[in-house]
């Protein structure tokens, strides 16, 4: 069996969330945080050999205060981040055990991702190399002027929102991170794998694996939980889920 660790970023600074009290990843969600919900669609998995939550170095004592035995509990390790989300990942990466294949990076901000969904973008990294789950673009999409006029229409043809997991062989995700050249923003980590030329499947992803990124997307959250009975593995997949194209 291919054996995967499991990198869940949670060291963002939260600024389009806007709560005084929380972080969105360690915001209360139907009962528990953010993070335990999306590292609970991991930690019990059989190709899970590893799961590594990273957080920033200024909520460590906080975190371990609240959430630090329920984190032992759950095996997952503490790394800090950095600066950047991909600084926070190579973290991470440099963290991760010699047994794992494949390293899944996963944003810990998006806690409704479904066992099927994971379960797909796992077997397609393993078939191809490098997977990511994504989400057809359905709406019509129109370019703006510099003040907010509608400069032209984009054609939605063949356009995907990226999500996560993202997926890769581990040798060739590291290689990613050792050729990144700072001066190149990435706010993925297929960015830096398609720099390499490596081919990287897109395995359809269902809307309702949304990202946390403000007080309405938490409230979407955990409507999606109830409906789901809290464990999003019975929400019915997107329609496509399963296709996928290559890239
Ligand atoms: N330096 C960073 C930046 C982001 N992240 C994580 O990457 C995921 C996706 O990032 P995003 O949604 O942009 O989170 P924030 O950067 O916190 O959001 P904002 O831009 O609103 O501050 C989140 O789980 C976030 O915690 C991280 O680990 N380290
Ligand atoms: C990784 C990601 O979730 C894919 O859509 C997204 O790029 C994260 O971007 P953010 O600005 O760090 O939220």
């Amino acid at each position: 069996m291919a054996s995967f660790a499991v990198i869940l970023p949670a060291a963002g600074k939260s600024s389009r969330f806007r709560d005084p009290f929380f972080k969105k990843p360690f915001a209360p969600l139907e009962g528990r945080a953010v993070w335990v919900h999306t590292a609970e669609r991991f930690v019990h998995r059989p190709d899970v050999v590893q799961t590594i939550l990273v957080i920033s170095p200024e909520d460590r004592e906080e975190f371990s205060e609240k959430f630090g035995a329920h984190a032992a509990l759950l095996g997952v390790e503490l790394v800090d981040g950095g600066n950047e989300r991909a600084d926070s990942v190579l973290r991470a990466i440099e963290k991760v055990r010699p047994e794992a294949d494949y390293i899944a990076v996963h944003d810990a901000a998006r806690p409704c991702v479904t066992e099927r969904a994971i379960d797909e973008v796992f077997a397609a990294a393993v078939k191809v190399g490098a997977a990511i789950l994504a989400a057809p673009v359905t709406a019509t999409l129109k370019r703006s002027t510099s003040d907010q006029r509608i400069d032209a229409t984009v054609s939605r043809e063949m356009l995907f929102e990226a999500q996560t997991p993202q997926v890769f062989r581990r040798a060739l995700l590291e290689q990613a991170y050792a050729r990144r050249d700072p001066q190149l923003p990435s706010t993925d980590d297929a960015q830096l794998v398609e720099r390499l030329g490596h081919p990287i499947k897109l395995v359809s992803g269902a809307s309702t694996n949304l990202k946390i990124t403000t007080q309405d997307d938490l409230r979407l959250a955990a409507a999606i939980l109830k409906s789901a009975g809290k464990s999003p593995s019975s929400v019915a997949p997107h329609p496509f889920a399963g296709d996928s194209l290559w890239r």
